[in-house]
């Protein structure tokens, strides 16, 4: 066992973040390291999708600050890649699966070239790898619910970024491809990567997961599955008594 301290990728500092002055986030310090397989879990409501939105610039944070790699985000963009919760894409704009996917690699040609053969080697591959490739002409608006999410998985993969991050991929999934998914996302965090996933489901934390952060506004704890997933942290978070739940498979 090498004492090497992990890289961080990301970090955030005394992060306050609000909607019409009413704070969603609050004061949140959180280092993650890199390399690591992350749940974010936390009530409905908690700040979950906010935490994602705050790191990736989309939102403005009231106070506070958020690195990735030690620098801002918007000059690390093209280390990160995001699947959105599925239900906040409107899928009605007339594409296809293959050319959705093909828009991954827009981020390493800048902005004159065109996408080439390449590139959809690279779409088709990723196509192949979320079990996808026969629908590659189909309109993105004709697939399933589970169909798209697994599109919007291989749109990622082709980014080829540092770190993912992915709100909810398993929402509304059969159990076929939300273990398609997982073993994908331990694939990329084999090959080095940092992966974000906010999660609901608790039962899979300890078998999908190496390191979780609980999250309700405040940051409840952080760390390794192993060490924290407990049940303190749950009831801490969840605001119910969780002992026993887990062992008798309540969850
Ligand atoms: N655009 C917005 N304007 C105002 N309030 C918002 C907005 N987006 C989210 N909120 C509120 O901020 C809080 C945090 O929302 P967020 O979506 O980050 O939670 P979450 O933990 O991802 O929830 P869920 O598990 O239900 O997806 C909630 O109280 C929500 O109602």
């Amino acid at each position: 066992m090498d004492d090497e301290i992990p890289k961080i990728a990301i970090a955030i500092d005394d992060l306050t973040v609000a909607y019409n002055y009413k704070p969603v986030l609050w004061d949140i310090d959180l280092q993650i390291p890199e390399g690591v397989l992350m749940a974010i879990v936390g009530p409905n409501g908690a700040g979950k999708s906010t935490l994602l939105k705050s790191i990736l610039d989309i939102i403005k944070p009231l106070a506070g600050s958020v690195t990735v790699y030690g620098k801002p985000y918007k000059k690390q963009r093209d280390l990160v890649a995001y699947v959105p919760q599925k239900g906040s894409v409107d899928w009605d704009f007339p594409t296809t699966a293959l050319d959705v996917v093909m828009m991954g690699t827009y981020g390493s040609l800048g902005w004159i070239k065109r996408p080439g053969q390449k590139e959809k080697k690279l779409a088709l591959e990723a196509l192949e790898k979320v079990g996808m490739l026969p629908f590659q002409n189909r309109q993105i608006s004709q697939l399933s619910g589970g169909q798209q999410q697994r599109i919007f998985l291989a749109r990622a993969l082709v980014q080829n970024a540092a770190i993912y991050f992915m709100d909810e991929p398993f929402q509304g999934v059969d159990a076929t491809t939300e273990k398609a998914i997982i073993q994908i996302l331990k694939e990329l965090r084999k090959a080095g990567k940092t992966v974000i996933v906010v999660h609901h489901d608790l039962q899979t934390v300890p078998e999908y997961f190496d390191w979780v952060t609980f999250l309700n506004v405040k940051k409840i704890a952080t760390g390794p599955v192993a060490q924290i997933f407990n049940d303190d942290n749950l009831t801490k978070t969840y605001g119910i008594n969780y002992k026993t739940s887990i062992t008798e498979g309540k969850l």
